[in-house]
């Protein structure tokens, strides 16, 4: 197995080991994983992390399973385990399917079943990489000069095995000096990115600035941001997608204050046979990360971890195949047969 090294995850082609995001931004600290059910606790608990990430970290654990001597009946049961992991992020069930065809297609020598696994992990981290590069070509032109965008959430090298969704599209902007400051929602309750998208900026040299999600409304109303770029957990076939929760809210408030709104995904998060935003799954997490430390213990406290924006708020989505209006989406352009990959 060859080496697959991101900001989150390495792989030396014998160990799988993840940054624990958790610890992060006080302590870097990265945590070997044996086997698929470590990995399902630690995408549970969030220590790996962000829609396109889990898939990448699921195939790899699962290859790696395969490497060290899992035969197919107990690959399949892993893949199961893996796919259950966290409901709302389409691309860990994606990264499974692709997984569970090759266990499925009634190799009858393990070591073929094997090498094909492996071989298909590491396609899935390669296609990330390149995935994150074309969503960000793909999406710079929308940017005018010397602008502020704010984000929610995290959704760059922590989520992503390459550069980021919309976070990797705000970094290359930068580079190209169209984007001057970014403005980061903390992103209660588990503040991505208050811990990660700020730690990531900070590396990358970026100016940005932190602060609460209920100040960036007094952001918008001022006319300081220019636009709103996040990423997204699953787009529905017509366009309406699951974030962050904190994400609708958000694009309420741009469409009230007429700012631009941009969710940014890959094709691995475009799930067509979800019609739309009321069908997918909401992952509902335990009220105590709402309550923090500063709430009475036991006050019941409510926790769906994303919430669903309807495709009619978006100003346009960035994908790698293409950026599409909501009148685009609208008409139904995400299902079209002739939506090829980018060369
Ligand atoms: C890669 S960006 C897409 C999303 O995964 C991101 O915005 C997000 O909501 C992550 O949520 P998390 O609960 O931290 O996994």
């Amino acid at each position: 197995m060859k080496t697959a090294d991101s900001l989150a995850l390495r792989h030396d082609g014998r160990r799988l080991r993840i940054l624990d995001q958790t610890l992060l931004p006080h302590r870097e600290e990265w945590l070997e994983v044996p086997d698929p059910d470590a990995m399902v606790l630690h995408i549970r608990r969030l220590a790996v992390r962000g829609a396109p990430l889990i898939g990448v970290a699921a195939a790899l654990s699962l290859a790696t399973f395969a490497q060290d001597g899992a035969g197919p009946a107990e690959l399949r049961l892993a893949a199961a385990h893996l796919r259950r992991a966290r409901p709302t992020a389409v691309n860990l069930m994606w990264a499974m399917d692709r997984m569970g065809a090759i266990l499925d297609g009634g190799r009858c020598k393990d070591d073929v079943v094997m090498a094909e696994l492996i071989a298909e992990a590491e396609a899935i981290f390669v296609e990330d990489v390149a995935l994150c590069e074309a969503m960000a070509r793909q999406g710079l032109g929308l940017f005018g000069e010397g602008e502020a965008v704010l984000t929610h959430c995290n959704s760059g090298g922590l989520a992503t095995a390459g550069i980021g969704t919309a976070l990797g599209l705000i970094r290359r902007g930068f580079e190209a000096g169209r984007v001057t400051h970014v403005f980061v929602d903390e992103t209660r309750p588990l503040l991505q990115g208050a811990r990660l998208t700020a730690w990531e900026l900070a590396r990358l040299g970026i100016p940005h600035t932190l602060l609460t999600d209920s100040m960036a409304a007094i952001l918008l109303r001022e006319g300081r941001v220019q636009r709103v770029l996040l990423g997204a957990d699953r787009v529905a076939a017509n366009g309406d997608f699951a974030n962050k929760v904190g994400t609708y809210g958000l694009a309420v408030q741009c469409r009230h204050h007429g700012v631009p709104f941009h969710p940014v995904a890959p094709w691995s998060t475009v799930d067509l046979a979800c019609p739309g935003g009321d069908a997918i799954p909401i992952e509902q997490r335990d009220p105590a990360e709402v309550r923090g430390t500063w709430a009475a213990a036991g006050t019941p406290a409510f926790n769906p971890s994303f919430d669903v924006t309807p495709a009619h708020l978006v100003t346009s989505l960035v994908t790698d195949r293409g950026v599409f209006t909501a009148a685009e989406l609208a008409s139904g352009i995400l299902s079209r047969p002739r939506l090829r990959p980018t060369p």
